[in-house]
């Protein structure tokens, strides 16, 4: 693929439809089991080629803008400075992250953004580098960056970065219920360390019924097989966050569970109109920042080809 003077990567957000957690390593990564869904919330990577200085810069707009760090620290910009570091790169990149994927909401935003940022240089910068040589990079920048470059449903392993693809068939409707502020990945792992101290603590293994439930494509079962061992953690920093989930419970939905390390809470709704109607009350309750519905599962980042400039 030759060099592009811009280009514009969309990334999904991922959920954990089931989230085992094994006990500490001497690292402090938690081995893990998770199954990945990519849903259809959306941030998108523009990235302008600068052929003549080497700088690398990002802006963010959009719904949480104000939460986004600017400096080297922004996911997107790390993986900018990887890709140009490893490949002798003398050319620079100006991003601009167009952000509806809550910040710290356990949704991995920052992870996605950093997935886009390594398609998009690679295009950008004419690299070549294959899906396989792209994967390690990612698995460099974080644990979920590796799923967010595949999307779809896919199983995880390792700290997560270990990632094969898993069969799920017909599309789920999910709900978001997201809240004000975020929790932080590192503080939600420690928090279920500590409820779980003297407890021995299995090695992380995923339900055979959450496989067969994707399987199925019936969004009852799904509801069943939904299981998450960082949501007591999460509910123990943010107690509040139970009458959401239950809320939601008696609203209609099937499931109800925090997103990852939280706080967002994730709702799987029997159909579309009744993730409509569920969505509409989760607003009226005044519960939360926001709401969001999105279907999955979606790929993972890919370029937009209209967005491709020369
Ligand atoms: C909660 C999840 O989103 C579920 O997919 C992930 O496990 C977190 O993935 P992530 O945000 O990409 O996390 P990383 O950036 O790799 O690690 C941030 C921090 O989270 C904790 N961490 C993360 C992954 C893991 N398997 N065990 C951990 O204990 C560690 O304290 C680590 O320093
Ligand atoms: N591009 C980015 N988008 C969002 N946050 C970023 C970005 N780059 C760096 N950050 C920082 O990373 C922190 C975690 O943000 P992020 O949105 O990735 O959390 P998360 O969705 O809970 O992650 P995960 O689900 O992978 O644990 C934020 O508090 C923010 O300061």
């Amino acid at each position: 693929m030759s060099p592009s003077a811009e280009v514009t990567v969309r990334a999904p957000a991922k959920i954990n439809l089931g989230l085992s957690v094994g006990p500490p390593l001497p690292d402090g990564f938690h081995p893990v089991a998770t199954v990945y869904q990519a849903v259809a919330l959306y941030d998108d990577v523009t990235a302008v080629l600068r052929e003549d200085d080497s700088a690398i810069s990002v802006e963010v707009a959009g719904d949480f803008a104000d939460e986004v760090p600017t400096d080297e620290s922004n996911l997107a910009v790390r993986a900018a400075r990887l890709l140009q570091t490893e490949y002798d790169v003398e050319e620079g990149v100006e991003l601009t992250i167009r952000k509806t994927i809550p910040v710290a909401g356990g949704m991995a935003g920052g992870s996605t953004d950093a997935a886009a940022t390594l398609v998009a240089c690679n295009r950008l910068w004419g690299l070549q580098l294959s899906q396989t040589e792209l994967q390690g990079h990612a698995a460099e920048l974080g644990s979920d960056v590796p799923f967010c470059l595949v999307g779809h449903t896919a199983l995880g392993r390792g700290r997560g970065e270990q990632v094969t693809e898993v069969m799920s068939r017909g599309v789920f409707h999910w709900v978001f219920a997201i809240a004000d502020g975020g929790l932080s990945t590192p503080a939600v792992y420690s928090e279920l360390d500590r409820l779980r101290p003297l407890r021995r603590v299995e090695p992380p293994q995923v339900r055979p019924e959450l496989i067969t439930a994707l399987l199925s494509g019936r969004p009852e079962a799904l509801a069943i097989a939904l299981s998450n061992d960082l949501q007591a953690a999460a509910l123990s920093l943010r107690p509040e966050l139970g009458d959401t989930l239950q809320f939601g419970l008696d609203q209609g939905a099937l499931a109800a569970m925090i997103s990852g390390s939280g706080p967002t809470c994730l709702f799987l709704a029997a159909d579309s109109r009744s993730a409509v109607d569920l969505a509409v009350e989760l607003a009226a309750s005044g519960l939360c920042r926001m709401v969001r519905q999105a279907e999955a599962p979606v790929p993972g980042a890919r370029i937009l080809p209209a967005s491709v400039s020369r």
